[in-house]
């Protein structure tokens, strides 16, 4: 299939609705396991995902944060030995379903990663990269400013966007990364440690512009901090050795006061 096909994932889909919460479920994962060769990354994990808000996944190094993040949108596609049973609903559809283009997914699930990766071209260029492709070159310098802009990044660099993506800071570049990814007008964006390689003030423009992005993206991170995730996130949820998703719930709840002995002792720095 072409890249610029018509996504096969029905994005009319209604997402449902929680009457207790108010919550809208976006991406839900039922039974999800990833397996590598026979290893198992991931236990069965269920879970709901709410629209427009930051959801933190945290547990210690090896306990499948990224094996979960990836199946989102598919990215473990691009690992041969990787496997998954039970299903990953975006808008209800499951997106490991044959007839979904894992490109027109990632189109509507964008991603960001640890490592600052702009392409070695101009900043416009990397910007415009992901609508061009998609044939959305109407007006490109209006909608690379409109991205630059939603990534906090337009009045730094707006005298220049000519210049190489790679001659920024490593902070600015991971904006840009955000602005490229958010170009194409995805509905979720999956950050996998986006702020990890970052000093303590690119951090920290990071953090204002996830909260800022959750008003108009869902947003799913990935991260080590245990401070990050509590300032930054609306839901948490906690993996633990093995692959197992032990809690999920509001944020506030995981870090004052969680049902589960192991979050607790996680949580307080006793293990992990
Ligand atoms: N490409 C791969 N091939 C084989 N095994 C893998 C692959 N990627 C991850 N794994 C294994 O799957 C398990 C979960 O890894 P994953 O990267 O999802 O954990 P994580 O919680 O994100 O870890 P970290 O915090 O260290 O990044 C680990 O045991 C890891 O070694």
């Amino acid at each position: 299939m072409s890249d610029t096909d018509t996504p096969s994932i029905d994005t009319s889909i209604d997402a449902e609705t929680d009457r207790a919460t108010g919550d809208t479920t976006v991406v839900e994962s039922d039974e999800l396991a990833v397996y590598y060769g026979d290893e198992q990354a991931l236990q069965p994990t269920s879970m709901e995902i709410p629209e427009k808000q930051v959801t933190a996944i945290i547990g210690p190094s090896g306990c499948g944060k990224s094996t979960y993040l990836r199946c989102i949108n598919r990215m473990n596609d691009l690992i041969d030995v990787a496997r998954v049973e039970g299903e990953i609903r975006f808008k209800g559809k499951n997106v490991y379903d044959e007839d979904v283009d894992p490109v027109a997914l990632r189109r509507k699930i964008g991603m960001v990663f640890q490592k600052p990766n702009p392409f070695p071209k101009s900043i416009r260029d990397n910007v415009a990269y992901g609508l061009k492709i998609q044939g959305k070159d109407d007006d490109v310098d209006a909608q690379v400013e409109q991205a630059l802009k939603r990534a906090a990044l337009w009045d730094e660099v707006k005298d220049k966007l000519d210049t190489s993506g790679l001659d920024l800071s490593g902070g600015q570049q991971q904006r840009l990364c955000i602005a490229r990814a958010i170009a194409p007008d995805p509905e979720v964006i999956l950050m996998d440690e986006p702020a990890s390689a970052l000093d303590p003030v690119a951090t920290s423009q990071i953090e204002d512009l996830i909260e800022e992005l959750s008003r108009d993206y869902t947003v799913v991170i990935v991260t080590h901090n245990m401070q990050q995730a509590a300032r930054i996130s609306d839901k948490t949820a906690v993996f633990l050795t093995g692959g197992e998703l032990v809690e999920f719930g509001n944020t506030n709840t995981i870090f004052e006061n969680p049902e589960n002995q192991r979050v607790e002792d996680y949580i307080t720095g006793k293990f992990g």
